[in-house]
């Protein structure tokens, strides 16, 4: 028998297994198809950007590894992410952040306008791809002391404020021009090192910043402004001034995307858990899908039980048009491209995972009382032919099933990134 012939058995005998637990394997793969994935822009070059401001990464941000051929321009990232997509099935989102504009010489953050993105704008309508953006609060002169919105000098607090403006504005041209809404998704870095004597009054000023960025009213369906918290970064161990019940509590006041990112929270707290939570008080969840490890936030996305909980999450609550999944890792110490790769196949296949999951007999069993079968069902789960759906699903999708993407990945890697200049990473 040929492989495709073989894969073709192993997917009959994959919808047969799921049937049998009273799944239908086509209705969730339609499903699938219209779960778009926001791909971040910045694992392509280690969040550096195309500003040439002379700073650094910084702000509680670090980048750790040198593997040769990161894109240098944004030719050269459109390039890489043409080729990550297409290792990827389905029709994926792009999520950019400010500092990846084409500016052709010095802007600074205030004073960024759309034309800066119009060559991402044109990329994306060519590509079918839709955008979302981030305002840059991080790798400034004016966030080198720690602080952006919430900084104690009025005058920093303004500038910050002006690049907020901007960005919405940017964001919504792109929602405009691409028919459906851009998410723009505000992160500051503020907080302290060590204890502070003050928690209370960067909280106000970061509040009255928002407050001013987010005046204008613009139409959600071109914007929806998401908001995201950190519990600390490198240099912001004892406090940050955008806390979790902070921006909790100013997205439900306000009316704004709750941003969970995985990686933001104490170790052993999982965001899975605060689906269910935020979902009753706030409209729409944007998820930063990533891995933490010790002190890093920012892992390549793996198959992990959390990955697995909060696909599940999304998928059991009914929530797939109330959550953007977004992805938010950086790893520099492997191929760039296939780190996208695998952390954007990994949400998918869990969202396939979730897909097919007999929830109604979990259900069923629970109501009953019954939680030896629920546990006993859930168990079996992870023994079900997942690869073989997957596979299939890749194949009629024009992605490459199973480990083929590799190949395509290494062939790339020679052709093109090697021909690129080496670099050091920061550490
Ligand atoms: C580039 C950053 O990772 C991103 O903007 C932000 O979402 C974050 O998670 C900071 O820790
Ligand atoms: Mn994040």
């Amino acid at each position: 028998m040929t492989h495709s012939a073989n894969s073709q058995k192993a997917y009959e005998l994959a919808i047969e297994k799921y049937a049998s637990m009273g799944v239908d394997v086509e209705q969730a793969l339609q499903r699938l198809k219209s779960v778009a994935i926001s791909v971040h822009c910045w694992q392509g070059d280690d969040v550096a950007g195309f500003e040439d401001n002379g700073t650094a990464l910084g702000s509680g941000l670090a980048v750790t590894g040198n593997y040769p051929g990161r894109a240098r321009t944004a030719d050269e990232l459109r390039t890489d992410l043409e080729m990550a997509y297409s290792l990827i099935p389905g029709k994926h989102r792009l999520n950019l952040h400010a500092l990846y504009g084409e500016f052709h010489g010095p802007v600074d953050r205030n004073e960024i306008g759309v034309e800066h993105f119009q060559g991402w704008m044109d990329w994306a309508g060519s590509n079918g791809i839709s955008l979302d953006f981030n305002p840059s609060y991080f790798s400034h002169p004016k966030a080198n002391d720690g602080f952006t919105l919430s900084h104690p000098d009025a005058g920093i607090r303004r500038f910050w404020v002006d690049h907020g403006i901007a960005c919405r504005k940017i964001g919504a041209a792109m929602g405009k021009a691409q028919g459906n809404a851009c998410v723009n998704n505000v992160w500051v870095p503020d907080g302290y090192k060590d204890t502070p004597a003050d928690r209370k009054a960067p909280r106000e000023r970061l509040a009255a910043s928002l407050d001013a960025v987010f005046a204008e009213s613009i139409d959600k369906s071109y914007l929806l402004d998401a908001v995201e918290c950190k519990l600390f970064g490198i240099g912001s161990e004892s406090y940050v001034v955008g806390s979790h019940e902070f921006y909790m509590g100013y997205a439900i006041s306000r009316d704004k995307v709750l941003c969970l990112d995985a990686g933001h929270f104490h170790p052993t707290e999982v965001i899975s858990d605060k689906i269910t939570s935020t979902l009753l008080y706030v409209d729409e969840l944007l998820l930063h899908v990533s891995r933490g490890v010790r002190w890093d936030s920012d892992h390549v996305v793996t198959f992990s039980d959390e990955l697995q909980s909060i696909m599940q999450e999304i998928v059991r609550g009914d929530y797939l048009d109330r959550v953007h999944i977004g992805l938010d890792f950086f790893d520099a110490s492997i191929n760039r491209v296939a780190a996208w790769a695998i952390g954007t196949r990994n949400a998918l296949k869990a969202v396939l995972a979730a897909l097919l999951e007999p929830t109604e007999m979990l259900r069923r069993y629970e109501a009953d009382g019954d939680y030896t079968g629920r546990l006993a069902i859930l168990e079996e789960q992870k023994m079900m032919p997942l690869g073989a759906v997957w596979d299939h699903y890749c194949e009629i999708s024009g992605a490459p099933a199973g480990s083929q993407w590799l190949e395509k990945v290494r062939d790339y890697e020679t052709d093109v990134l090697s021909h690129r200049a080496s670099h050091t990473a920061s550490v």
